[in-house]
């Protein structure tokens, strides 16, 4: 993520007053709330200049967390009131000031009871066929909803609160052109609106319908009984006509409408004097303000930090809404709450929900609008919201996602030319970084291959062997002691050529004797398995993919190599943390993992090593200061503690271009040589303290093979000789993936991902995880 202070260099303090001021002379209409003028102050200028300041120790307190978001408010408010002399328009220019510097940035991480993400699993409502499990399914209704997706209901209500979260659909003016926001009393668009809020309303009671057939048949008591629905309504009117049309079709002969409660929580953003504009005006009107293009002033009005003048941010938006639905979940336990409200609810709700970051999962729903999602299904039970997704068929990302999926994955199996007990031939190769139990995935390859009658054949150096026809014949006595081999016995490479389909042409030309009746089983990480995809989709070659890499970042399973790094980094590591305890002195240790943190989260986290900098750290400058300094500031000196800190490899930071370690050391024995409690006293003879960096770099690509990894690697080769000769269409063209406890499955190549980081982990380690 690029530093806000490089993407905003050009907001100043005159430049926001000038636009603010600017957006608060707009004359008012009778539909919008907008806030009142403030006086003309002469030194609003000055005033804003103090006020940074203020900002700058209102984020200082904020990292020590807030009890919940009522006393995050109050204490924005009294920023505002205290020390902005209520002028909206100094608090915005004080305020957007620090967050181009990039100050307001840890404001995102604050720890704020309620609101911080939660770090365990969150039970889930709603799972696509494929992930739907024995376990998940115990004690709950599962209710099909089509599209291969089930809904998970409690049996019964007692503890737990169903919330059913409704937009309004399309209003009057829409949210996808327009800041609508709080402020301005919007209304559902008559030709669009009401049959689309009429379709939410069939939608739910088609679900509910079928819910209380099953709870029936089940001889559970019906707690989906509609006239005992709670409903909540935002100030907005079309909040209620929404409601009106909903409860229409959940209890179509009823007299009497419910009365619904206003719930602050449903409240949409506060866009201040921005309110009712349409979104490309609001974007000139800031690119003339600042001097800029249009795109770089959107930088600025897209930052989920960014205070609209005379409003509040999408982030105090966020802590209201994810609070104040916590709170709906607690008062009302047993019962089922539908909440009508507006798109910048659902989408506070869906980071929320998110497992990623704040800011990761900020910019992965920014586009949430109009045709996206209506309904949000949660359940709230043992003090948090479930997982979440739609019932009004899907949404449009779900479903273009969806079709695009089921498209290649019939490709897929449509290229699968080999039918069973057709393969006679077994070619192998290692590709991509080398990585422990390679050999022991090849040896089965070979001695389970000749098994089931299959000639194996080795490639030497990945596909840079293919190119230049290394491909040699295998026996048994070429696979002898293979198995306890560490990296790979047949060679890996890097061979970006390639990429180049004319190469892979080339290398074709080797392949042909094997197009028939073979299989080429290719080991190695994501990028291997995007080579061996290429010559799946592209000429035909019957490919199975096995995930060797000690990054161990491929999504969906455990990739070999990876346990036999963490256990050789680890003898490292309890090596330095020996020497740490017994001389004070402080280590960094390198792992690679320069594109992604799995290898170090789990070196660090085994060995309780104090911290942990990765290339996924939205901040590492932050990280450094604030934890790796912040720790030792307190840990220095304890005797026989150890200070050990693991780094991924070129983990970017401003004390040297390539990072990692690089400077770090340095920066890192210049600051504590600084504070106070170094500085040496007359008659004092201090432990000399020091700072050293140890980079393991190589050594783990070519660490022995574990029991782990070779057991593994068995697994894997078994089931790809297994599967190829029983059922081919069921793994060609696809990545064998190993599972917990030993469970085999099979992801398309064309669905490969990278695996996400565990924040939950890196959160625990850091003690700071919510919850309980
Ligand atoms: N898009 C692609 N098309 C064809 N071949 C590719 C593609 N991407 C990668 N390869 C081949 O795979 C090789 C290995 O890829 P890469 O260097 O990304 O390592 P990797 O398999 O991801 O392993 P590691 O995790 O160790 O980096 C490349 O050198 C190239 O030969
Ligand atoms: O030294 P090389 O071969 O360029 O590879 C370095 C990269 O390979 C990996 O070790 C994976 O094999 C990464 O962690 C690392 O960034």
């Amino acid at each position: 993520m690029e530093h806000p202070s490089r993407r905003l260099d050009f907001v100043t303090i005159d430049g926001l007053l000038a636009y603010g001021e600017c957006l608060a002379r707009r004359q008012p209409s009778d539909d919008l709330l907008l806030p009142a003028l403030p006086a003309t102050t002469a030194d609003r200028r000055r005033a804003a200049e103090a006020a940074v300041e203020a900002v700058r120790t209102f984020v200082h307190r904020a990292k020590t967390g807030f009890e919940d978001a009522a006393a995050y408010r109050a204490a924005r408010t009294t920023l505002f009131a205290d020390h902005c002399a209520g002028d909206p328009l100094v608090f915005f220019a004080a305020w957007n000031t620090c967050l181009a510097s990039g100050e307001l940035q840890p404001l995102l991480h604050i720890p704020i009871k309620t609101v911080s993400k939660p770090t365990h699993r969150r039970p889930v409502a709603i799972v696509p066929r494929a992930d739907l499990t024995p376990q998940l399914a115990e004690g709950r209704i599962v209710l099909d909803l089509g599209d291969d997706r089930f809904w998970l209901l409690p049996r019964d209500l007692t503890g737990r609160t169903l919330l059913f979260t409704m937009r309004h659909g399309v209003s009057r003016v829409e949210s996808k052109t327009h800041r609508v926001g709080r402020r301005l009393m919007n209304r559902l668009d008559p030709e669009r609106g009401f049959p689309r809020a009429d379709s939410v309303g069939a939608a739910l009671a088609r679900m509910v319908g079928v819910v209380a057939q099953q709870l029936d048949f089940l001889h559970l008591s019906n707690y989906l009984n509609p006239r005992a629905f709670l409903h909540f309504i935002s100030r907005s009117p079309n909040t209620e006509q929404l409601l009106h049309r909903v409860v229409a079709a959940l209890v179509p002969d009823s007299e009497s409408r419910p009365k619904p409660a206003l719930e602050p929580a449903l409240e949409s953003s506060d866009f201040g004097w921005v309110t009712g504009m349409e979104k490309t005006l609001e974007a000139e009107e800031a690119a003339r303000a600042f001097g800029v293009d249009v795109k770089s002033a959107k930088a600025l009005l897209k930052d989920p930090l960014y205070c609209y003048p005379g409003g509040n941010s999408f982030f105090d938006l966020y802590v209201d809404v994810i609070d104040g639905l916590h709170g709906v979940g607690r008062a009302n336990p047993g019962k089922v709450a539908c909440l009508y409200t507006h798109s910048s609810t659902l989408r506070a709700l869906m980071i929320y929900l998110d497992a990623r970051p704040f800011h990761e999962a900020f910019t992965e729903f920014s586009d949430y609008k109009e045709s996206q999602d209506n309904v949000v299904l949660l359940t709230f039970e043992q003090g948090r919201l479930s997982g979440y997704s739609t019932a009004v068929g899907l949404s449009e990302r779900e479903r273009i996602a969806r079709e695009a999926w089921q498209t290649v994955e019939r490709e897929r199996r449509d290229r699968v030319a080999l039918k069973p007990r057709q393969v006679k031939r077994l070619v192998a190769l290692v590709s991509g970084g080398d990585f422990a139990g390679a050999g022991a995935a090849l040896k089965e390859l070979r001695v389970t291959g000749n098994r089931f009658g299959l000639d194996v054949r080795f490639v030497r150096h990945g596909f840079l062997g293919l190119a230049n026809n290394w491909i040699e014949p295998v026996t048994e006595h070429h696979t002898r002691g293979m198995s306890s081999l560490a990296s790979s016995p047949i060679g890996s490479s890097r061979f970006e050529d390639f990429k180049d389909e004319r190469v892979q042409q080339a290398a074709m030309k080797h392949l042909a004797p094997y197009l028939n009746d073979s299989v080429v089983v290719v080991l190695g990480g994501d990028g291997s398995l995007r080579g061996a995809r290429a010559i799946y989709e592209n000429f035909g070659v019957q490919v199975i993919g096995l995930p060797g890499t000690i990054d161990n970042n491929i999504d969906g399973t455990t990739s070999l190599g990876f346990h036999s790094a963490v256990a050789l980094a680890n003898q490292s590591i309890e090596s330095l943390k020996a020497t740490s305890s017994a001389m004070g002195s402080i280590f960094f240790v390198e792992v690679m993992g320069a594109g992604s943190g799995h290898l170090a989260l789990a070196c660090a986290y085994q060995a309780r090593a104090e911290g942990l900098l990765v290339n996924e750290h939205p901040d590492p400058d932050a990280y450094i200061d604030e934890i790796i300094l912040g720790t030792l500031k307190r840990t220095l000196g304890v005797p026989n503690k150890s200070h050990l800190f693991v780094v991924a490899e070129r983990t970017p930071h401003r004390h040297h271009r390539e990072g990692g370690v690089h400077g770090l050391v340095d920066h890192v024995a210049e600051t504590i040589a600084q504070w106070p409690q170094r500085q040496v006293k007359a008659d004092q003879y201090p432990l000399t303290l020091a700072t050293k960096a140890t980079i393991l770099g190589h050594t783990l690509r070519g660490a022995p093979p574990t029991p782990e990894d070779k057991t593994i690697a068995q697994h894997l080769a078994y089931e790809t000789v297994r599967r190829v000769v029983e059922a081919p269409e069921t793994i060609v063209g696809c990545m064998v993936a190993y599972r917990d406890q030993g469970t085999i499955a099979t992801i398309p190549l064309h669905a490969v991902a990278a695996k996400p980081f565990n924040w939950a982990l890196f959160a625990r380690m850091h003690g700071s995880e919510a919850g309980d």
